[in-house]
């Protein structure tokens, strides 16, 4: 029996801060942001906001290095996460997505069983013990609430639950990795009402747990849930960061007329 105090001994003892330095990105020839510098808080959520393609989804995919996986894409600046200079090609980009975890708009369980969609991961990054992933799956399960619904049927198809079951899986699905950092890119977009404000609630339930990052067109939630927050714009068709500082700041206080305009309806 493995007991909790035995795994979280495993749990990293501080959470990590990010930091980018005049980040930019080019999809080919078009630049997709440039020069952003920006902090991103240990333990805290960031909220990402601006209107549509201003960025937000690049600069969340370079966080971990998605962006190595796009043909003809150049990241230049630079990312730490901690003191660790994650542009850096000696860095193994599969290690550290799995310290970086990313959650998508569309929940995207593999067409596999419940069980096997947080099995499969452990497996691919070399967990073998079998009581091992046994705890790790049902205290992941129980801490995105799913626990309850699912453990009747684990070894059902993971594309027979709801969509917002699906995305809590997702969720799941990262977290069994034990990250440091989730980065979510608009993860209630897809969903109803009500599973969007358990997706929330779940996600609120994180900070302090871990770094998180989010991208949102929903401002209502970045100023619910988020502790920091950053606008980005489409400037001379390049994305820049135009303001970043905390949520009650940007919103009560925003120092930028675009982001005054944004917060209140005006623009965007
Ligand atoms: N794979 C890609 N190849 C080429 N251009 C891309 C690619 N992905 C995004 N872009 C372009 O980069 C710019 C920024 O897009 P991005 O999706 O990051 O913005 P966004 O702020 O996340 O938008 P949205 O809110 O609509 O998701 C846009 O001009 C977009 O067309």
């Amino acid at each position: 029996m493995i007991e909790k105090s035995q795994f979280l001994q495993n749990a990293p003892l501080s959470l990590p801060a990010m930091h980018t330095e005049q980040l930019s990105l080019y999809y080919g020839k078009k630049a997709a942001f440039t020069d952003i510098t920006m902090p991103i808080q240990a333990g805290k959520i960031t909220a990402l906001v601006g209107p549509s393609g201003c960025g937000k989804t690049s600069f969340l995919s370079c966080l971990n290095r998605l962006t190595d996986l796009i043909p003809h894409t150049k990241v230049s600046g630079s990312i730490r996460l901690d003191d660790l200079d994650i542009l850096n090609s000696r860095i193994d980009a599969i290690a550290l997505r799995r310290r970086v975890g990313t959650i998508f708009q569309k929940p995207n369980p593999f067409p596999f069983s419940i069980w096997k969609n947080l099995a499969f991961p452990l497996q691919e990054h070399g967990v073998k013990n079998r009581e091992k992933i046994k705890w790790l799956i049902e205290t992941t399960l129980e801490d995105v609430g799913l626990w309850k619904e699912v453990k009747d049927r684990l070894h059902s198809s993971a594309l027979s639950l709801s969509g917002g079951q699906k995305q809590r899986l997702c969720i799941a699905r990262a977290l069994v990795l034990q990250p440091e950092v989730l980065l979510f890119d608009e993860p209630c977009s897809a969903l109803d009402p009500i599973s969007s404000g358990v997706v929330e609630d779940l996600i609120a339930s994180l900070r302090g747990r871990y770094t998180v990052v989010i991208v949102t067109h929903n401002l209502a939630q970045a100023r619910r849930i988020g502790d920091y927050a950053a606008l980005f714009w489409v400037q001379g068709e390049v994305g820049r960061l135009i303001e970043y500082g905390t949520v009650e700041q940007i919103f009560t206080n925003p120092q930028h007329d675009l982001t005054s305009a944004y917060v209140n309806g005006i623009r965007g």
